[in-house]
């Protein structure tokens, strides 16, 4: 077989688009946890832009359902009609149908319509256990199964399509979707959420070479909630919108599953009704609560801070038998080092987004040069010191530098952060040492001590902490990762700089 280089029989890289429009044909749950107010907010979870033509509403809350009401069935194809005239839909979610003829007539758009992707959640009786589905319109949705691409039964629904009991284990229950997909020709998802443990898997399953193997399972822990109202029209809904960008089933599985599940977590957080409550679709884009990432930060700072307290450096300028050629060593260093940081600290500035900040950093930048050059004139001048970059000055300055060309005013003042909040809590836990022991005027080092108690610094330690705990709450969860990457780096050089002068004096 040839195939022509204008219109590749295979083609490498399949359609797919960056806003997939997904068309949910499903009932409508009113208190907003299932049905097509749950597909609505699934698609636009995951990028996609949603539709829904409503095939029944329901009375129903969190306890239950108390009336269903299907509409003419003619409307429902008014509705599809209106959409497919019109609209380039990119996949089909189907979920409650309610009774035959509803049914009949869906397979009849389908049919015409040919949409590329449609996921059928073949919806029967809700988590509260009422009836979504006629018993008489069982026959009816087995026959709609091989219009579907895929096919999303619970463990009661698959048992109930193929005619047979409740599978009683996970791997009966694979037995029966490859069963169904073999029956159907199309891929089943087989889902774990009724079974019992601690374990909750998924599984596609399709016996005709569709996917890597006939049978791809992907494990995950099971949530303890009651909160599962409407988890599978939220998974059905997210696949067929995933699907839609990915081409593939298993990519598409092993986006949505995680999501699901972090759904199912933040669940709590929603407070809607008292019985089965409805998942967290948009968990991921809530907003930061200010201070919660500087806390988060400081939980990385302090196995560091243990680290620093332990070192020798540490300990015996405190007892004041500190080595004097390691204590000119670090002197001399820090005069290096606060030159460098001078410098990423007037780049923060350049990049701040307020005028605050802006003088904030601007006057930082210029104290830190001061602070140099008063080490010099009052302690090195006098003392036997190399003016080398020793390796762990370099290595710090070098990272300062090159989180600030990132270009990210975040991630430059993750880097910039330790070096004001580790040197501030070091300093403080040193002078207060000194002054317990009666701040004693023979101390080697009793004049280094007493300039640890600076309650300027410790002003713009908290300011520098704010700041960056605001960047943070306007940062994308790209940038807070590197955010978290740049604190903990520039923690362990200030560990490394105390630690230098045992190595390097
Ligand atoms: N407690 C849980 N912890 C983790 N994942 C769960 C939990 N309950 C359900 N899931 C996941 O939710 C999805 C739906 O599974 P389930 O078997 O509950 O479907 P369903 O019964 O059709 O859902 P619905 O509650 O909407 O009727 C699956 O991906 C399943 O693994
Ligand atoms: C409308 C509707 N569809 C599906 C379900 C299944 O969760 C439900 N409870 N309500």
């Amino acid at each position: 077989m040839t195939a022509s280089l204008s219109s590749p029989v295979y083609p490498l890289v399949t359609s797919s688009r960056a806003t997939p429009r997904v068309l949910s044909i499903a009932g409508s749950d009113p208190s907003g946890g299932a049905g097509i107010q749950a597909d609505l907010k699934s698609i636009a979870a995951h990028g996609g832009y949603g539709m829904a033509a409503i095939t029944a509403l329901t009375a129903q809350n969190t306890m239950g359902v108390h009336a269903v009401h299907v509409p003419p069935v003619e409307f429902l194809r008014q509705q599809l009609d209106a959409i497919s005239s019109d609209i380039d839909i990119d996949a089909v979610k189907i979920g409650m149908l309610g009774d035959a003829a509803v049914i009949d007539e869906v397979r009849r758009w389908l049919e015409e319509v040919r949409p590329a992707v449609v996921v059928l959640d073949p919806v029967m009786v809700a988590t509260s256990g009422d009836r979504l589905l006629r018993e008489s319109a069982e026959k009816a949705l087995r026959s709609l199964l091989p219009l579907a691409d895929l096919i999303t039964p619970n463990l009661p629904e698959l048992a109930m399509l193929l005619g047979e009991p409740e599978a009683p284990d996970w791997s009966s229950a694979l037995d029966q979707g490859k069963r169904l997909a073999a029956e159907c020709g199309n891929t089943v998802l087989v889902k774990g959420g009724h079974l019992a443990g601690s374990e909750c898997p998924d599984a596609l399953v399709n016996t005709s070479g569709l996917l890597r193997r006939d049978v791809v399972e992907i494990a995950g822990p099971r949530v303890e909630t009651q909160n599962s109202h409407g988890t599978g029209c939220s998974l059905s809904s997210a696949l067929a919108t995933v699907q839609a960008r990915t081409g593939d089933w298993e990519a598409s599985l092993r986006e949505v599953k995680p999501w699901l599940l972090q759904a199912l977590m933040s669940s709590d957080a929603l407070e809607v009704g008292q019985g089965s409550g409805p998942v967290h679709h948009f968990h991921h884009q809530q907003g930061l609560k200010p201070g919660a990432f500087a806390a988060a930060l400081w939980n990385h700072a302090t196995p560091e801070l243990e680290a620093i307290y332990s070192l020798r450096f540490i300990q015996e300028l405190q007892s004041g038998s500190l080595p004097e050629p390691w204590f000119n060593y670090y002197l001399a260093q820090d005069a290096i080092y606060l030159n460098g940081y001078s410098r990423v600290l007037a780049r923060a500035g350049a990049l701040a987004p307020t005028e605050e900040e802006q003088l904030f950093w601007a006057k930082a930048s210029q104290q830190c040069l001061e602070v140099e050059s008063e080490l010099h004139r009052n302690w090195l001048g006098s003392r036997e010191t190399s003016t080398v970059t020793g390796p762990v000055t370099k290595s710090y300055v070098d990272h300062l530098l090159a989180s600030s060309a990132s270009g990210s005013y975040a991630v430059v003042l993750a880097a910039i952060l330790p070096c004001y909040w580790l040197y501030a809590e070091v300093g403080q836990q040193l002078h207060t040492a000194y002054v317990d022991a009666g701040a004693p005027a023979d101390h080697a080092y009793a004049d280094w001590l007493r300039t640890y108690s600076d309650e300027d610094f410790a002003e713009a330690t908290r300011k520098a902490i704010n700041f960056t705990d605001s960047a943070a709450v306007g940062a994308s969860d790209g940038e807070r990762d590197a955010m978290v990457e740049a604190f903990v780096q520039s923690c362990r050089y200030e560990t490394a700089f105390f630690d230098a002068p045992r190595l390097f004096a």
